[in-house]
């Protein structure tokens, strides 16, 4: 059995970016990375815009202005101004190439068809110039940049429909037992609802993945055996709940040396989550993580998430950890060290009743996982104790 630390060493060090591009429509790509630099197709602005409602004059010696006409936001007219001209003109509207400034309506006195300013102004005030925030042909976003909600708008005000972007993993779930029904259904004798598909399924989105499978097999070798084969081959990662231990209904393990999957370790010297597998068959991670539902998620915080980080090429791979002053006692049953269900506030955490590795109540309230090495048998009230932040 190997420690928490070496075990997240070896996960740290198989798991590498995908590096992998996929297309996708810009208002569909937020949360990506850009695969490639975009160039601007056009001008932004298009053409010079007015800033402001009031009058575009072609600017002359004298403070008085003779009115020609009125221009829109979204016309296509170009009025041609002489010196001493001006047109009414809206916020967005564009701008006629012989005006040289912009006097908002609230700064020009009107009557009739002449208007009058109060002091001279200066040449293109209140004018957003043509390219001002890209020009056409010029880098309008670099590789790697985050698509932002401000970066969808500012891509699609270039007209820019569809993006390359770095490829998020697919992923497929897969549950193992003959004990699970689906909610909604009769729960029978002997039966339990379905869960751990449903909890790694929330996870995973509150994370920002979506391409995800989810898939049943009961404890059967042969079902197990053609199911993991096929998600194998279809997915960048894998991840197996339940049948990694050591009963005789236990499929995971046999089937997936039978598939050939390189065993990078099995069993952590951890409460929750001993039976726990990292393997890789190509380019695909595979975690059987144990079936209880608490050690399953567990080990999705402690193990899965930093190989989700790596694949995304994420300079931080692990989640955040704090020291946090205990507000509770807590006694620590056998050697393992335990990773226990925790709530965190201010700096102070509060280690719950309830640790059992079944116990999902407990879970459902965490917000924090607090780490209990192998050498402390006691947590006291006021110790100093680290504190794993959940994304929660
Ligand atoms: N003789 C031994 N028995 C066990 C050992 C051991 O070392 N020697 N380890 C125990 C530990 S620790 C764990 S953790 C479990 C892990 O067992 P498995 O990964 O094989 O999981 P299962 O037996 O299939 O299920 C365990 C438990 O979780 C429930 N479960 C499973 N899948 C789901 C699901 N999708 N939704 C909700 N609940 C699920 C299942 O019904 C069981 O109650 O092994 C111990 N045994
Ligand atoms: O490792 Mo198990 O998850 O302790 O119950």
């Amino acid at each position: 059995m190997i420690s928490i630390s070496e075990a997240i060493s070896i996960v740290k060090n198989n798991s590498e970016p995908l590096l992998k591009q996929t297309k996708k429509s810009v208002e569909k790509a937020g949360g990506y990375h850009l695969f490639e630099d975009i160039y601007s197709p056009i001008n932004m602005p298009p053409f010079r815009q007015s800033a402001m409602d009031g009058y575009a004059l072609h600017l002359h010696e004298d403070l008085t202005y003779t009115l020609i006409g009125e221009i829109q936001a979204g016309d296509a007219s170009r009025l041609q101004l002489k010196k001493g001209e001006a047109v009414r003109i809206f916020t967005g509207a564009p701008v006629p190439d012989a005006a040289n400034a912009v006097m908002m309506q609230e700064k020009v006195k009107v009557d009739g068809n002449t208007i009058s300013i109060t002091h001279k102004i200066n040449q293109e005030l209140n004018i957003r110039p043509l390219g001002e925030q890209v020009k056409q042909g010029d880098l309008a976003l670099k590789q790697g940049t985050k698509l932002t909600p401000a970066a969808i708008g500012y891509l699609s005000s270039l007209g820019i429909t569809e993006v390359s972007v770095y490829k998020k993993p697919n992923i497929a779930l897969v549950t193992t037992g003959n004990e699970l029904i689906e909610g909604g259904l009769e729960l029978t004798y002997g039966k339990i609802y379905e869960s751990n598909s449903k909890m790694l399924l929330s996870a995973l989105y509150i994370l920002k993945f979506y391409d995800v499978t989810i898939h049943k097999v009961e404890d059967d070798y042969h079902q197990t055996l053609s199911k993991l084969k096929e998600v194998i081959n279809a997915n960048d990662l894998v991840i197996i709940t339940g049948g990694i231990s050591v009963g005789d209904y236990d499929f995971v393990g046999k089937a997936l040396k039978e598939l050939q999957v390189e065993e990078l370790f099995y069993k952590v010297k951890q409460k929750p989550g001993k039976p726990l597998f990292f393997g890789k068959k190509h380019h695909t991670s595979i975690f059987a993580l144990p079936g209880n539902p608490a050690a399953a998620l567990t080990c999705f915080y402690v193990y899965v998430y930093i190989a989700l980080q790596n694949m995304m090429n994420k300079k931080v791979n692990e989640l955040p950890r704090v020291k946090a002053k205990s507000v509770s006692n807590f006694t620590k049953k056998g050697d393992r060290p335990q990773i226990l269900k925790a709530i965190y506030n201010n700096a102070e955490v509060e280690i719950l009743e309830g640790q059992n590795s079944s116990m999902q109540q407990t879970f459902a309230i965490s917000n924090a996982l607090v780490y209990a090495p192998e050498d402390v048998n006691e947590i006291k009230i006021n110790d100093t104790v680290e504190t794993i932040l959940l994304p929660v």
